[in-house]
This record gives structure tokens, sequence and C-alpha cells, in this order.
């Protein structure tokens, strides 16, 4: 036969395996990902042919079909790699369960599935991969990575079993290093229907200041530095054109992340979404069978205008990343808190984990809500604020403030401010006002949450302190009655930080402002230095 006719011979399925195996194998040690997933797409089809073909042949070689057998359960495992690795994890899980259907201790499978359901929060199924395949001959060169991953999974699970997280070390080592892993967690909370809007999150126990209710890993997340040029517009835009991007990305390749987002509200007939079960967001739920709803990149937008939270703001600290930079990210089930004027918890963001916890004492059946905006400002300004949300706000503080603010006097008040009037005098009139409208409690709080950047203003000058001295009410007091009125905030604890600084820390002071900074801050920072470490406020900036 001459050359020429050789070449042209068509391969055998033998041979063309073996191209295509070796052609897949270089793609996938180059990292060329997706052109690895097609190679070998090519390659088990053939293989799943053969072996079908083989297996129906009169006298099957067992030996050929052992072997193909095998071949098909690598090509799955490197396939399944590949895939990790562009983030289809639905179709990686597949592939790593289909080759271990073959080899159910296939050692590449397990350290892949393993790696897989830990990223996906299923910690325990993680756990029983990478315990198999340490017993594995081949775990030997790889026993270092291999135990760390199953100490990791035994730590994450440990945490989401029991919300046992304590962020202090990290915290004294000045945030060196990465930020800390952690577990998904879900605390002593439920989704239901809210009076507010829509669903909202309840309490299904008495909780105190400080508790963690629930700790979220975002879908996706963008940040950036702003530049000061177009105060961060155009980069703004940039940021959020990507996070989009990302967020499309990832409901495309996960079922479970597509499954999450289709349960969020798109700003439309609020009142007629369900109630989502919680056992949806529990770490370990299982993949979601048939998905019945479509989402278009159009309903995505919606979803993420109204569900996407920006991680530096008034009712949230970004712990361990500089302060310059600006990072908005989807967290889901912290999507289903609801805003008021008078919340019940703080967020932290820890990477791309966002924790919640109680920042006042919270009633069983209470719903969780956090600020969208500063609740430290007067009706007048949250209304405007609340609009640009595309809401009105209902809360109790709102609905309080809003016959309350109807009264000529309070008017007067807040014009005056607006003008530059003595912050003295204006805070005069308003406790004056609040005594003779025989306003108590909470309304206290919520009045004084509303004026308090004219007591801020007070308590930081020591002209104001002279000049009203008693006439106005002492800084613990105010301090209390906002916190129990509309939660630890940041400012509020400075200012009574400030305050007992000048006269020397009694002890006291000193267990008020822990108490303070566990509402702020919330229990998981344990240690009390390291709370401390964050309470050291120097300065007296608003
Ligand atoms: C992040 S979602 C909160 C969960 C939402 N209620 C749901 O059912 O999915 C934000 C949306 O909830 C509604 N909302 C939140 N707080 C509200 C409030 N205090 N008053 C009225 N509507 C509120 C607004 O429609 C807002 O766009």
């Amino acid at each position: 036969m001459r050359e020429e006719d050789q070449l042209q011979q068509p391969l055998t399925p033998e041979e063309l395996m073996h191209e295509l195996r070796f052609k897949a194998t270089e793609l996938l040690l180059r990292e060329e990902w997706q052109e690895s997933v097609q190679v070998y797409t090519q390659f088990i089809n053939l293989c799943q042919d053969q072996i079908s073909v083989k297996s129906h042949q009169n006298h099957p070689d067992p030996d050929l079909l052992t072997k193909l057998q095998k071949s098909l359960c690598l090509a799955l495992s490197n396939r399944a790699e590949a895939l990790s690795r562009l983030r289809d994890l639905t179709g990686a899980l597949k592939d790593c369960d289909q080759a271990l259907e073959i080899e159910s201790t296939h050692f590449k499978s397990l350290v892949c599935k393993g790696r897989i359901l830990l990223s996906l929060n299923r910690y325990s199924m993680a756990l029983d991969c990478f315990k198999t395949a340490v017993l594995d001959p081949q775990a030997s060169g790889n026993l270092e990575t291999l135990n760390g991953y199953v100490q990791k999974c035994k730590k994450l699970e440990f945490q989401s079993r029991t919300g046992a997280f304590d962020l202090s070390d990290w915290i004294l080592s000045g945030f060196r290093g990465k930020s800390p892993e952690l577990a998904e967690y879900t605390g002593p909370v439920q989704i239901k229907r809210s009076e507010l809007s829509g669903r909202g999150l309840f309490a299904t126990k008495n909780i105190d200041a400080g508790t963690l209710l629930l700790v979220t890993k975002a879908i996706a997340t963008e940040r950036g530095i702003l530049s000061s040029e177009d105060s961060g517009e155009n980069a703004r835009l940039v940021m959020w054109k990507n996070f989009v991007d990302k967020v499309v990305d990832s409901a495309t390749k996960c079922e479970r992340t597509h499954h999450l987002i289709s349960t969020l509200s798109s700003g439309e007939d609020e009142d007629k979404l369900e109630a989502p079960e919680m056992s949806l967001f529990r770490p370990g739920a299982e993949e979601i069978g048939e998905l019945n709803e479509k989402l278009d990149k159009v309903k995505i937008l919606n979803v993420l205008d109204v569900n996407s939270l920006v991680e530096d703001s008034v009712s949230a600290k970004v712990l361990g990343r500089n302060s310059d930079y600006y990072g908005v990210g989807l967290w889901v089930l912290a999507s289903f808190i609801n805003h008021s004027c008078n919340p019940n918890a703080r967020r932290l963001h820890v990477g791309d984990h966002v924790l919640v916890h109680a920042s006042r004492d919270v009633k069983a059946g209470e719903e969780i809500t956090f600020a969208y905006f500063d609740m430290l400002s007067p009706l007048s300004k949250r209304n405007e604020m609340s609009k640009t949300w595309g809401f009105h706000c209902s809360c109790k503080r709102c609905k309080f403030e809003e016959e309350m603010c109807s009264k000529q006097e309070m008017k007067e008040i807040e014009i005056g401010l607006e003008r530059g009037i003595d912050v003295g005098s204006a805070i005069f009139r308003l406790e004056e006002g609040m005594r003779r409208w025989m306003v108590r409690g909470r309304g206290k709080g919520y009045m004084r949450a509303s004026f308090w950047a004219a007591y801020f203003e007070a308590y930081g000058s020591e002209k104001s302190a002279t000049r009203w001295g008693r006439r106005i009410p002492a800084v613990d007091i105010v301090v209390d009655s906002v916190a129990e009125a509309v939660g630890c905030d940041e400012r509020v604890l400075k200012v009574f930080m400030q305050a007992f600084k000048g006269n020397g820390v009694s002890l006291v002071d000193m267990e008020k402002s822990l108490k303070l900074g566990r509402g702020v801050h919330g229990k998981v920072v344990k240690k009390q230095q390291a709370l401390r470490s964050l309470l050291d406020f120097g300065t007296h900036d608003a």
C-alpha cells in the first residue's frame, strides 16, 4: 500500500480514542479548560459507544471492557476537573458521580468531588470523599493536602452546625493573612410573610444583642477602588457590569445558584411571592431537581437591583480590607432581610461571607431588619432615601414619626437645625417637647436618633457642654435610649466611648461599652481583647 493511501485510511476507534485522549490531556495540562472539555466529551462519547458495542458481542473480552471502563472513568474525572475550573459545578459533580459509579474509590474523582462539595457548602459529604481518598495508595504523595481538606471539612461542618464562629485571633493579628475560612450557618431565623413588604426574616426565639443569625457566602462579589475623578462613577459602572456578568455566569452554570436566585424578589408583585423553606439555605442542602423557572438576564438584572448589597454601608462593617475598596455582592439569604428605620441587626463582611447578628435584644417572632440607608437622620431625609430604593418605608418608627413630625414645633426644630441654630437649643426644645407630648420609651429613642447629628455635635463640643450643661440629657441616657430603639450603631458607640475617655473609663462604663460593642460587632468577636481593639476609636468624627 502506498504511503498516501495509508494516510487516508480512516482511524480505527482505538486509534481515534488514543489520539483524543492524548490531545485532551495536553489541553488539560495547559489549563485550556474549555477546549479540554470539548475533546474529553468526544473521547467519552466514543468510549461509551465502544463499551456498548463490545459488551453486546457474542464473546465479549472482559479485559478489553475493563480497560475501556478504566479509560472512561479517568476521562470523566479529568473532564470534571476542567468543568470545575470553569465553575460548571453541576456538570463537574455529575461527571464525578459517573466516574465513581464505575470505580467507587477512584482517587482523582473523590478529591475533585470533595472539593466541589466543599465549595457548595456540603461539608459532611465532602468529608466522606476526602476520608475515603486518604485511604487510597495514591494519597501517600498528597497526604498533607488531603489531611488539610479533612480538617477544613470538620471545622466547617462544626461551625455550620453550632454557629461557633470566633474572629478574635484574626482581629488581634491585625487582620494578617487571608480572611478566615467560614462555613455557612443558619441560626434561629425563618422566612415568613412580612408586614413591611413581601417576605422577611423572623426570629424563631428570644435572642440577645450580638447573637449570630446567619452566615452566608456571596453568589458573586465585585470589588474595586473608586477613582476620585468622576466621583468613581465610571469605575462603579464597570464594576456593576462585571458583577452582573459574574452572577449570570454562576446562575447558568450551577443549578443550585439558579434556584436560589429564582427565589428572590425582582421588585414586582412582592406580596404574591412565596416564602421559601429554610432547608433550602442550610449547608448540605441537596441539589435541586428540575427547574421550572427560566432566569433571563433581564430578570437577573431586576433581582440584582432589588437585592444586591454594598459591603461598606451604615449597618455593615468590612473586616480586614482596605477601606478604599468599594464592594458589591449578592448574598441570597441576607436578601430576605427587609429595611427598617428601627433595625435590630447589622452585618459584618469577612472575605466573601456576610455575617448577620442582632444589634439589640430581639423577641421571638420579631422581624429581623437592618438599615439599607442611614437611620440616624430625620424622617424627611429617610423618606427621600427610601424613595431612591423604590419603596415607601412602612416601619413602626416611620409611622410613629409621621404623626410627631406633623407638629409645627418639630418642623421648626428641623428647619432651625438646617439653618445652623445652636444644637444645644434645638436639643433642649426637642426634649421639652417630648416631655409635653408625653413621648415615652422607644419613642424617645426614635426622636433622638432622628436628630442624632445635633446630639453628636453637642456632646462633641466643649462650648455646648459648658453652655447647656445639665439642661440637655447626659450622654449615657441618650446613648441607651437610641441603642434600645434603633439598635447599636458604630457612631453612637463612638460618642459613648469618647465621652468616657476624658474622664477615665469606669468598670461600669467599660461593661456598657462592651455590651454596645457586641451589638455593633456581634458575638463572633469572642475575646474581650479583640473587641476592645475594635472599640479603640481614636477620633471623634461622625
Ligand atoms: C432585599 S428585598 C427584601 C425582601 C423582600 N421583601 C422579599 O420579599 O423578597 C428589598 C425589597 O423589599 C421591600 N422592602 C424592604 N424593606 C421595606 C420597608 N421597610 N418598607 C417597605 N418595603 C420594604 C422593597 O420592595 C425592597 O425593594
